[in-house]
């Protein structure tokens, strides 16, 4: 067990910050809950659409829900001409968390929300539409192909691998994807959550507080790590090598991307269920390298720092091991986490006061104002 951690106000941790009920991160005897089903749980035993159905309207649906809500998000895939033109103007060099950032703003331009009744449509139609917006501008960009952006697929996760690959994804493809996505579908008042609550708590529309979201989700140190994390793993050749690689970058106090936790102490649950999916596609594809890489990673960064691997860390080689571009992997996080921001929309609607905290001055004493000629 890793030691207790100290929380002081920096990065306001600690601190509660507002309530509520979809969630719950590293409560004692309860890892992660969704509206009070263990994750695990959840991974094991449901599929994605389920889950961001609990998320958005509150429970559990049953078949009949569930069949109408696959083919509502069915019917919520295509996007507008419009939309398509925007994204073949955005340069093959962008960051597709950019393309994601502007896609969905651009969505909220020619369907914007102009009243709080039409949020559960609002949402729904971006979790249609997002894998398209990301798929769409990517085969574009790089293949120059303009692809249609729906496809038979009847899961989100398969309908993602399918536009991106231009054929019928495998089941085990499909499973892993359906359980990547329930994983990374909500966790209380992470960075990018929070962003998306400050902007509800203005009164604001649901696309900015996506999109402030997505921006908020695109750094290093929260959904980007996923990428940070192949970028590491992919450096070496051996196990022998990464240890002793990472000892030295260890030494010059480097951060290893893919470890540690704001609120975790000494696992992330998550982090059980996608390593064991990332060793079954290592399998598959016959792998003797990456994730043997990775296990070295974990291994000494637990021995060296009581550190563990957080959701991103095997996440980045199940995702490379099914032949995903590592800069689409945050962009796949954006197509699963919108259920869990736009749930919380709803709940900073439902109870609103404006998200206004008060700072501590550090700067310099009053004084008199200095006319510029005398500066
Ligand atoms: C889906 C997600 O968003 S999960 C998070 C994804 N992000 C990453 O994987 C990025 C790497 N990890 C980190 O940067 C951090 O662990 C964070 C951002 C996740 C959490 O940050 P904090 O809560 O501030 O970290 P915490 O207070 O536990 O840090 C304690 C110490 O461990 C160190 N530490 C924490 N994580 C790491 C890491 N990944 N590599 C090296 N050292 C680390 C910190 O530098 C700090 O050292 P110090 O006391 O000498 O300054
Ligand atoms: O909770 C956090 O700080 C980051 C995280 O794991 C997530 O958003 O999934």
């Amino acid at each position: 067990m890793a030691e207790a951690k100290v929380l002081s106000g920096a990065g306001l941790r600690g601190q509660v910050a507002g309530q509520t009920a979809l969630c719950t991160v590293g409560k004692t005897g309860a890892g992660l809950t969704y509206r009070g089903y263990d994750v695990r749980e959840l991974a094991a035993g449901a599929d994605f659409e389920e889950v961001a159905y609990l998320l958005l309207y509150g429970e559990l649906p049953d078949r009949t829900q569930l069949a109408d809500y696959r083919a509502r998000l069915k019917g919520f895939r295509e996007l507008p001409r419009a939309l398509k033109e925007v994204l073949e103007r955005i340069p093959a060099t962008a960051h597709p968390m950019d393309v994601m950032r502007t896609g969905a703003s651009m969505l909220g331009n020619l369907e914007p929300e102009t009243g709080f009744e039409q949020q559960q449509d609002r949402a729904d139609r971006l979790l249609g539409a997002l894998p398209g917006i990301m798929t769409y501008w990517y085969r574009f960009s790089h293949q120059g192909v303009r692809i249609e952006c729906d496809s038979d697929e009847a899961s989100i996760g398969g309908h993602f691998l399918a536009l991106l690959h231009g054929k019928a994804p495998s089941e085990l493809h499909v499973r892993v994807m359906n359980v990547s996505l329930i994983l990374y579908a909500e966790h209380e008042f992470n960075a990018s959550t929070f962003t998306a609550r400050v902007c509800a708590s203005t009164l604001s529309d649901l696309y900015s507080c996506v999109t402030a979201a997505i921006g908020s989700l695109r750094g290093p140190l929260h959904g980007g790590a996923n990428e940070a994390a192949m970028a590491l793993i992919e450096r070496f050749d051996s196990p022998e090598q990464a240890r002793a690689e990472l000892l030295k970058m260890l030494e010059r106090k480097d951060k290893i991307m893919g470890f540690g936790h704001a609120i975790y102490k000494d696992s992330d649950p998550r982090n059980e269920v996608i390593k064991t999916w990332a060793k079954k596609l290592a399998d598959e594809v016959g792998d003797t390298r990456l994730y043997a890489v990775s296990e070295a990673i974990d291994k000494t960064m637990w021995e060296e720092k009581k550190l563990f691997p957080n959701a991103d860390f095997y996440h980045a080689s199940a995702y490379h091991f099914m032949g995903i571009p590592t800069e689409l992997f945050t962009p796949i996080f954006v197509c699963s986490r919108v259920s869990g921001w736009c749930a919380h929309v709803f709940e900073q609607r439902a109870n609103n006061r404006i998200i206004r905290p008060s700072a501590e001055y550090t700067g310099a004493e009053q004084r008199p104002f200095v006319a510029i000629d005398q500066r």
